[in-house]
């Protein structure tokens, strides 16, 4: 299932149209604090809490949940760091009716949630405060963030000031971009995501699990599509990625080469010319070992369908506009983002927008946060994929899945979604000590768990 991503100001809004359809904000804030004790119910086995409670909402979340909570048998203590100044947390407040202790007397407690700052944080902590909290986080047994860890910048996952690490984060509504952005994704642990009646349809989404197209009892290997990869100076990079296409259920994967590829599957049938004007073709790969050849590049650019740019390819390409009227996935690592489309400012999610609205394609700007941007505006980001895609040939397959699943027939940002989900999903079943070559026979297993 995708799940929203909304901006803080989009979350206000959002939360603006559910108080003038009829619901209440404190209602708001009675589910969020309800939704936030029931995940710790579900999660966190009954030892004593902590609760710390900012002065805004996400403070007043903290007492509603403190309420419940103790409700539901926990020990609970609350330590505000100020009292609350909205009349939603004034009133949540007053429904707790335990003691409130300073926040300089919170002492270490099993489970600590952290309930000081959420989407309305506009600086960092002082260093007191956040040492303190620091503190407390990192030695919890269960540190949970309500909404988001305090010190995280919602909008583009900076940390304003240093956090702990957190097991758990519960949020509202949508997820924030922070929950998918580096460096904060980092320290969130698992984000749960709580609904509290709030209609949050946004053009931003998690990727979730893909919808891979069926497959026609009566079809064919061109019709089960049909990718071509360019090869260049270094063909090795360009064997992983048709073997990754192969086995991404492309019917047909053809290399053109100058030189034979040793070890290849022999399915993967090797040509020595290219055809580009082939209208069998699903999808056209270059870049992955290509080495400084623009021409291959050129020649690609000349047939009229869709292709994937990739690694060496990317720094090919000269101005970003040129793609435009093209059918174009570029994916880029954040070193190819910046040699074609420069030091732009903004946050990353920005940044990969303007990039797709330049260059009129669909980007993959890859990283610890992988992000998929359309040139219409649709941004979807990637689930926390495993520390261990850090290594060499991986770009290569993911470049290989994508240019298969659009040859199967996926529209280009469908594609490029797919592709990362399952590519993250197939390192983790290939594990943590898997190389390329690994993940590649990984991706039939992660697709048929689908
Ligand atoms: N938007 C929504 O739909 C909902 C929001 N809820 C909660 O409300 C939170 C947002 O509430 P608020 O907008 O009140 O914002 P926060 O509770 O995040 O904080 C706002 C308060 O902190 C102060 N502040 C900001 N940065 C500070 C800093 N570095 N040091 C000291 N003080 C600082 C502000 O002046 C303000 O008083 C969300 O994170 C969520 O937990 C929930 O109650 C449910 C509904
Ligand atoms: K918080």
């Amino acid at each position: 299932m995708a799940r929203p991503i909304l901006t803080a100001e989009q979350m206000r809004a959002a939360e603006r149209q559910a108080i003038a359809s009829g619901t209440p904000e404190t209602t708001l804030m009675e589910r969020a604090g309800q939704a936030l004790a029931e995940t710790v119910r579900l999660h966190v086995g009954p030892r004593d809490v902590l609760l710390l409670c900012g002065p805004g909402n996400n403070g007043g979340d903290g007492y509603v949940a403190a309420r419940h909570l103790a409700a539901m048998g926990y020990t609970v203590k609350v330590a505000a760091w100020a009292d609350p100044t909205s009349d939603a947390a004034r009133w949540a407040r007053s429904q707790w009716n335990g003691p409130v202790e300073p926040f300089a007397s919170a002492t270490e407690t099993p489970i600590v949630i952290d309930c000081l700052f959420g989407t309305g944080l506009s600086r960092g902590l002082e260093q007191s405060l956040f040492q303190r909290l620091m503190l407390l986080v990192d030695n919890a047994l269960v540190a949970i963030a309500c909404d988001l860890p305090s010190g995280v910048s919602s909008d583009d996952g900076a940390l304003l000031s240093p956090i702990g690490r957190y097991d758990l984060t519960v949020t509202f509504g949508a997820l924030k971009p922070a929950h998918r952005l580096m460096p904060a994704m980092a320290s969130m642990g698992r984000v749960v995501l709580a609904d509290i009646g709030i209609d949050a349809g946004s053009a931003w989404f998690e990727i979730g699990a893909p919808d891979l197209p069926p497959l026609e009892p009566a079809g064919h290997k061109y019709s089960r599509g049909l990718v071509h990869c360019l090869a260049g100076q270094m063909p090795g990079a360009i064997a992983l990625a048709a073997n990754a296409a192969a086995r991404s259920g492309a019917g047909y994967v053809r290399v053109s080469t100058s030189l034979p590829i040793d070890g290849l599957p022999s399915s993967i049938v090797q040509t020595g010319g290219a055809d580009l004007q082939d209208e069998r073709i699903g999808c056209i790969l270059v870049g992955p070992g290509l080495g400084d050849v623009p021409q291959v590049l050129t020649l690609a650019l000349t047939a009229p369908r869709p292709i994937v740019i990739d690694a060496d390819a990317i720094g090919l390409v000269g101005e970003p506009e040129r793609l435009q009227g093209h059918d174009t996935i570029l994916t880029p690592h954040e070193g190819e983002f910046r040699k074609l489309f420069g030091e732009s400012e903004g946050s990353k999610a920005e940044r990969a927008l303007e990039a797709a609205r330049r260059s009129q394609s669909v980007i993959v700007y890859k990283g610890p946060d992988t992000l998929v941007a359309s040139p219409v505006g649709s941004l979807a980001f990637a689930p926390p994929a495993p520390a261990w895609l850090a290594t060499a040939g991986t770009g290569d397959v993911l470049s290989g899945m994508i240019a298969a699943l659009r040859a199967r027939g996926l529209g280009p940002f469908d594609a490029a979604c797919a592709a990362v989900w399952l590519h993250g999903r197939a390192a983790e079943v290939a594990g943590s000590a898997m190389i390329a070559d690994d993940l590649v026979e990984a991706i039939p297993l992660a697709i048929a768990e689908l």
